[in-house]
């Protein structure tokens, strides 16, 4: 399958510190596949090797038959795999509609010119308009960035990603630092994302986890402990014992 994301032997050493050990990692598309794991087991490191935060110290990361491991971040973009970053401040005096507009623009090659063919504008701004509707914000759409909910801001992050037309989406803790009720309502727009979107997430919250993911990788001091569906992984005892110990000494 030409989008599937693939991991072949991956590992990060900082000095003398294995990050990340020979991970061996298939990502089916259309998943909603989590990375779980204690603090400090590698989850970031791992995600920042498949997007070309950092070079990896070996192994490779594969996009379909592309091997991108020496790829830089925004030819990975062009093929297709995407990361959410906070909304700078720039984004964030906008509004959601002209945010998403100008990250149309960008993908399409039009940053230089859209504000002068009006055609190509109504077309731009269709395609926001249709992706603010699969994120529910439709309603938001003239809101100003940093005046929203912070569930809402996510949710606008995860659009500017989208408008990049991602095959493989990776989000790490898209949850972090807002209230239940809004992270269940962000998992739920992201649970429904266009199945032809494989989505790779980080999460803490195993409601959110063993409620919202069809394939679970659980990592540990840098390497893969197991990988399975949901139900798997609940039903292994390893796994249990991590994070019972993690309880204990927490
Ligand atoms: N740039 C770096 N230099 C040195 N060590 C690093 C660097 N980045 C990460 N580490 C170390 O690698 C280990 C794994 O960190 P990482 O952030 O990938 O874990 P994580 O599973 O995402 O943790 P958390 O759940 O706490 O976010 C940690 O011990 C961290 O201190």
């Amino acid at each position: 399958m030409t989008n599937t994301l693939r991991t072949e032997g991956l590992s990060k050493q900082w000095g003398g510190f294995k990050a990340n050990t020979d991970i061996t990692l298939n990502f089916e598309p259309g998943a909603r596949h989590a990375l779980i794991g204690p603090n400090g087991a590698g989850k970031t490191t791992f995600i920042n090797l498949l997007t070309g935060g950092f070079p990896p110290t070996s192994g490779a990361v594969y996009l379909g038959n592309h091997d991108i491991t020496k790829l830089p971040q925004h030819e990975r973009v062009k093929l297709g795999m995407t990361r959410t970053f906070q909304i700078n401040t720039l984004f964030a005096g906008m509004t959601v509609l002209e945010s998403v507009v100008l990250a149309i623009c960008e993908r399409r090659g039009l940053q230089k010119v859209w504000w002068k063919t009006v055609e190509k504008h109504d077309e731009v701004v269709e395609e926001a308009m249709e992706l603010l509707a699969t994120l529910k914000l439709t309603n938001e759409a003239n809101s100003i960035t940093r005046s929203m909910a912070y569930g809402k801001q996510r949710l606008v992050e995860i659009a500017l990603a989208l408008a990049t037309k991602p095959k493989i989406l990776l989000l790490d803790e898209p949850a972090a630092g807002i209230p239940s009720a809004e992270s269940k309502e962000l998992f739920e727009v992201i649970a429904a994302l266009p199945r032809d979107v494989t989505v790779v997430f980080i999460e803490h919250d195993m409601g959110l986890v063993f409620r919202f993911a069809d394939r679970i990788t659980v990592l540990v001091g840098g390497k893969v402990l197991t990988e399975g569906t949901p139900d798997e992984i609940a039903a292994d005892p390893r796994v249990k014992e991590v994070y019972l110990g993690e309880a204990e000494h927490g």
